[in-house]
């Protein structure tokens, strides 16, 4: 009978979703007695796709980034190979030793937190609309307007370069994400200039083609409130990120999970290092040599659990094809065809890809 009470309770506040007048799960998972998750948001995954913990052939790539700027030729030319090799197997790693300090990374986390704290009635005023690359947006799920599962995720995203914005609230908010997207675009940077190079290419080749300097990076914050039922709903399903690099951040919960090898990973990096992974426009720049990775993240019934991702793209009216030296390399044909970075960004948000890999619709 409590059952079936609490069922009904979390379907009338869920049935008041709708695209203009969007709730949160955040307010949904403190409303109290939520013991199930209402059918809105059931995802189920298959538990005989997880990979063993411990097995070795799943143990994660790590880049001393520290080596990168100031190794050694040697220790230097060592973690090229291993950038390479991470590239090339995983299209995941985690950075440390990256030189950003604890405190601005705290700090960006925490003052997420204060976003979403704000009532629902500040938040508002940061909605947006239906432009996917409104300078400032937030919510919950993906795009309610298409969604057919409701995500156990509210989100923040913020357009930090080429031109900086920010919400006004909550106080601090501004400072923090500048700093932090400052500097994490300096690390972003020496990351995509390595990569160039274990290419065999300029270091500064991705960055000139893909017109960085005004290249797009994103502040997108993800939270993922304590779930009643972890296994019966998803924060964010299996997706592949649509820019160059995404550099992510958490805080001290797990969730995220990549695939490899037909399975599905815990990635369990601790607070302090950066989680990177390559997106579409890397595998398009590369003809299908890096591959940008499917991950997703799921939730828990033990804590809120935050991350904040940070995807870095080209400017967003480059059109991004295989990179010519390469395919006259390799004598490769392109397996591409080219696309502008804004059209493709839309086009992985909209219905028609909804679920989908995106990076299909362009490949010849
Ligand atoms: O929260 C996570 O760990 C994953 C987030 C993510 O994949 C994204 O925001 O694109
Ligand atoms: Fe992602």
């Amino acid at each position: 009978m409590a059952q079936i009470t609490v069922q009904i309770m979390s379907f009338e506040v869920v049935k008041a979703v709708n695209p203009t007048k969007a709730t949160n799960i955040k307010a949904l998972a403190e409303s109290g007695g939520l013991t199930s998750v209402p059918s809105e948001y059931t995802f189920t995954t298959n538990p005989n796709d997880q990979a063993e913990a411990n097995d070795p052939e799943y143990s994660i790539p790590t880049i001393d980034f520290s080596l990168l700027t100031s190794g050694s030729p040697d220790q230097r030319s060592k973690v090229l190979h291993d950038l390479h090799k991470a590239c090339e197997e995983w299209g995941f790693f985690m950075v440390i030793n990256h030189g950003v300090p604890d405190k601005v990374l705290k700090g960006m986390i925490s003052v997420c937190e204060a976003f979403f704290n704000l009532t629902d009635e500040e938040k508002k005023e940061f909605q947006g609309t239906s432009n996917v690359l409104d300078p400032i947006k937030c919510g919950t799920s993906f795009n309610i307007a298409i969604d057919k599962v409701l995500l156990w995720r509210d989100f923040v995203k913020v357009i930090s370069h080429p031109d900086f914005n920010s919400p006004h609230k909550p106080v601090g908010f501004s400072e923090a994400a500048s700093e932090f997207s400052k500097r994490t675009r300096e690390v972003a940077t020496e990351l995509v200039n390595a990569i160039s190079e274990t290419l065999g290419l300029e270091s500064n080749y991705i960055t000139k083609a893909m017109n960085w300097d005004q290249g797009l990076q994103l502040l997108a914050a993800n939270y993922y409130p304590a779930c009643p039922e972890p296994d019966r709903a998803i924060g964010i399903p299996p997706h592949t990120d649509h820019g160059l690099v995404t550099l992510l951040i958490q805080n001290d919960m797990g969730g995220l999970q990549v695939q490899h090898k037909g399975k599905w990973v815990d990635w369990n990096a601790p607070p302090n290092a950066f989680v990177v992974n390559l997106g579409d426009q890397m595998q398009v720049l590369t003809n299908d040599k890096y591959k940008s990775v499917w991950h997703r993240a799921v939730v828990n019934s033990k804590a809120t659990r935050i991350s904040i991702a940070v995807p870095h793209g080209p400017s967003v009216d480059t059109i991004v094809v295989p990179a010519p030296e390469l395919l006259e390399r390799e004598h490769q044909e392109p397996v591409f065809s080219g696309m502008s970075y804004k059209d493709y960004v839309e086009l992985q948000q909209s219905s028609k890809a909804y679920m989908k890999p995106c990076i299909d619709f362009i490949r010849i």
